[in-house]
């Protein structure tokens, strides 16, 4: 659950946002649409604790997190929020079941061979499983961010721009793989995009 009051934030005077509200029951999803530069990202941002608002407030599942002190946000958000960002953060030097077992400990949560097996199988990645990020395909590079997001089963997971450079029939699989991942987790999903294809997959739309 994910409800936001009169937020706003601003970079420098110049540039300056104030965002609609946010109400999401628990496992809602919401797709966030709007032209290039409108705040998506940062709204991203603010929503998964990694910018504070300077105004208004978010509240997760009844956890006010506006004034969370750095190291109580940073374990809540370690804990309860998945981010899929564009470009993937895999560590370079680390295979892909290693990259796993490494967010999972900094979630403060046990390795299991069992969890990231099957992940790693729901994905389609169990053949590269000991391959480093630089020896995966564009398509595996982007399911790896998701077993990234989603390892530690989070109550909210956060995509940016998920599908923009994916062909059609990628961009429906990874659509398809994030709703069954929120599912399982019963997570709240949130995307942003600017990808149009995507409008028609999700009924609860914000456009900024
Ligand atoms: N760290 C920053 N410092 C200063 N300005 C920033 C910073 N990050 C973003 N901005 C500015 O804030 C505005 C909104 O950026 P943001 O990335 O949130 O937009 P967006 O809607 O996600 O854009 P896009 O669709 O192009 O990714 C842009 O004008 C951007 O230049």
């Amino acid at each position: 659950m994910i409800t936001t009051n009169n937020l706003s934030f601003s970079y420098s005077e110049n540039v300056a946002f104030r965002f609609p509200d946010i109400t999401l029951k628990e496992q809602e999803h919401l797709l966030i649409l709007g032209a290039s530069g409108i705040g998506k990202t940062t709204l991203l941002h603010l929503l998964g604790g990694i910018l504070t608002p300077q105004g208004g407030e978010i509240i997760v599942n009844e956890n006010n997190i506006t004034h969370f002190k750095p190291k109580k946000l940073d374990d809540f958000r370690g804990k309860n929020i998945g981010f899929i960002f564009q470009k993937t953060t895999a560590i370079a030097s680390l295979s892909v079941s290693d990259n796993l077992t490494t967010r999972l400990y900094f979630s403060g949560l046990p390795s299991s061979k069992e969890t990231i097996d099957s992940l790693l199988e729901q994905l389609d990645l169990t053949a590269v499983k000991n391959h480093k990020p630089h020896q995966l395909s564009q398509g595996q590079l982007q399911r790896l961010g998701i077993a990234l997001g989603v390892i530690h089963q989070p109550n909210i997971i956060l995509a940016d721009e998920p599908t923009s450079s994916l062909d059609d029939e990628n961009c429906k699989l990874v659509i398809k793989l994030l709703k069954k991942q929120a599912a399982k987790s019963k997570a709240n999903l949130i995307i942003i995009t600017h990808d149009q294809r995507i409008k028609d997959e999700f009924t609860n739309t914000l456009v900024l």
